[in-house]
């Protein structure tokens, strides 16, 4: 495994994995979990070589955020994807991926806008600005990301659908479940925030959400079923909840009532000094 630290030696890497056949690109801004090795290895599945990018993107992050407190650990994440046959890590410094004078915005409309993008405003442009540099950097015939940044997904799609990208095509811009803690809670990097009490209430996010997709299921009320779902987080150790939403799966409609399309339960919420976010399947009213 090779890890390199700036653009040159990243298309000298590149070029010789890609003699080996289809490369696959895993974007993560490192403090690994399961929920990235399960990347990792469906990314083994799907070609010859995997890299994997750790860069803790300044550009996502917004005032008073947690840029500075975000884990970085980068030998032990080094470690962990070796062992998991990892062909490349590229891991770049803030000044190589935005050197002086980078003057460069990406911004998606529509489908970043809202949930996560009304919370967290500039979010989703620096998402797609380090995505789209990072598609650019390593050209990959695959990238993988997971399903538990379901926003974040459909951003990326959108973009590369828009830009026309042909590495990755938007079609082999992969979707992973979520991996999730024995109790549900998903994996996510920003759980290390939690002291050890706030870690078990803020597994009654999962659970309350399953709760409030058998009541929508059942055919109650959307707007009353998200109302129970935040006052059972409140009443549970969260103390704010940014939104709970019922959308359409594939474009983020805002849906009033089940609707016969794929749809998504989304939501974020505040516990301790993490902010928390999941999302799941809600069946479709025909089913
Ligand atoms: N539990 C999970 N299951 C599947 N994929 C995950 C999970 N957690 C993160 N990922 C995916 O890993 C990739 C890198 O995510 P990132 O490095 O931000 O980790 P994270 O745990 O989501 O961190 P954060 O706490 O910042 O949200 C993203 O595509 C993300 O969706
Ligand atoms: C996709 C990503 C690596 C871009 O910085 C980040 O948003 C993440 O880890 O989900
Ligand atoms: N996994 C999403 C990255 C972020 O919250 O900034």
């Amino acid at each position: 495994m090779q890890t390199v630290h700036s653009v040159d030696p990243l298309r000298r890497a590149v070029a010789t994995l890609r003699k080996a056949g289809p490369l696959a690109l895993v974007p993560t801004m490192g403090a690994l979990h399961e929920g990235h090795l399960t990347l990792v290895r469906e990314a083994k599945k799907r070609a010859a070589s995997v890299a994997v990018s750790i860069f803790v993107n300044p550009l996502q992050f917004g005032a008073g955020e947690d840029l500075d407190a975000y884990p970085r650990q980068l030998e032990r994440d080094s470690a962990l994807l070796e062992a998991e046959g990892v062909d490349l890590i590229w891991a770049p410094t803030v000044e190589v991926m935005y050197p002086q004078g980078f003057a460069t915005n990406i911004s998606v409309t529509g489908v970043s806008e809202g949930l996560c993008g009304a919370a967290r405003p500039g979010h989703f442009d620096g998402v797609a600005t380090v995505v789209c540099k990072l598609f650019q950097q390593v050209l990959p015939d695959v990238a993988l990301f997971g399903e538990k940044d379901w926003q974040q997904l459909a951003v990326i799609r959108r973009m590369a659908r828009d830009l026309d990208l042909s590495r990755p095509h938007a079609d082999r811009i992969l979707g992973v479940p979520t991996v999730r803690e024995a109790d549900g809670l998903a994996m996510s990097s920003r759980n290390a925030y939690l002291t050890e009490q706030e870690r078990q209430q803020a597994a009654s996010l999962p659970a309350a959400m399953k709760a409030a997709i058998v009541d929508i299921e059942a055919g109650k009320d959307v707007k009353a079923a998200l109302q129970a779902l935040e006052t059972t987080l409140l009443g549970s150790g969260f103390s704010a909840v940014d939104y709970t939403s019922l959308r359409d799966a594939d474009d983020l409609t805002v849906l009033d009532s089940r609707s016969p399309r794929p749809m998504r339960l989304l939501a974020a919420a505040r516990i301790g000094r993490a902010r928390l976010i999941d999302n799941m399947a809600v069946m479709p009213s025909n089913c």
